[in-house]
């Protein structure tokens, strides 16, 4: 489903040339959990944007569903980040001006649900996520682990077939953390590919294979 082959990315600034992904070969089979850890600043959120299709690669290349990402229009690579991806930011990306509800509907409205299915979803999401009273809630009204908590309902309320989360627990404490990772685990367990950036060793422990990162470069652990 997922492959990466000679992949590279390299970032250009006035003093330095940073090889943010250094020739970096990857398969993810459908329905694997996979972490990436790694020190700060090795590439782990430039390999997530990547799969992603936030970022593009400089050499080498992304294979996503059976498309040669490379040969996608830009159109085309929103269509299909739409249909496939669910992301999960490290910055938790809210919309400002809609509310928690508004926020979460989102990826159904993306996929044309109709709106009284939408409606039903997004009630079920937040009593998962138990966010029920803040439904009509501005992300601003919010403190840090909600926002991170709608942000994984909104990445996992259309079932995508793919999940990025980058670093999803980082704002968590440990009860919330332990949370949100049996979320994504339940949700792999329905066939979901989860590949997760983490810094933390108990989040890795609930994926299937733990890839290290270091310098751009992937190893495994
Ligand atoms: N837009 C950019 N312009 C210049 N350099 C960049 C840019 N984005 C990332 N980099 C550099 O690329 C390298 C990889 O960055 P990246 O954010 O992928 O690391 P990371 O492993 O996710 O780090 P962290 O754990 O701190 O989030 C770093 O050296 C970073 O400074």
């Amino acid at each position: 489903m997922i492959k990466l082959e000679h992949a590279g990315k390299f970032y250009l600034t006035k003093t330095i040339k940073t090889l943010a992904l250094n020739n970096v070969d990857l398969a993810i089979i459908p329905g694997e959990f996979l972490s990436v850890m790694g020190p700060s600043g090795s590439g782990k959120s430039t390999l997530l944007n990547v799969l992603g299709l936030f970022e593009s690669l400089d050499t080498g290349r992304f294979t996503l569903d059976g498309e040669v990402v490379e040969g996608l229009s830009y159109s085309q690579k929103i269509a299909l980040r739409r249909r496939l991806i669910g992301y999960i930011f490290q910055s938790f990306s809210l919309i400002s001006h809609m509310t928690v509800n508004e926020n979460v509907a989102l990826p159904l409205k993306y996929r044309n649900v109709p709106k009284t299915e939408r409606k039903a979803r997004v009630k079920q999401t937040l009593e998962t996520f138990g966010l029920t009273p803040r439904a009509e809630h501005y992300p601003s009204q919010l403190s840090g682990g909600q926002q991170q908590r709608v942000a994984i309902a909104r990445a996992m309320i259309s079932h995508p077939a793919l999940i990025l989360a980058d670093e999803p627990t980082g704002n968590l404490d440990s009860k919330s953390s332990r949370a949100v990772l049996e979320q994504l685990k339940k949700i792999n367990g329905q066939g979901t590919t989860v590949v997760m950036v983490t810094h933390s060793r108990e989040a890795s422990s609930y994926a299937g294979r733990v890839l290290m990162m270091r310098d751009g470069r992937l190893d495994s652990h």
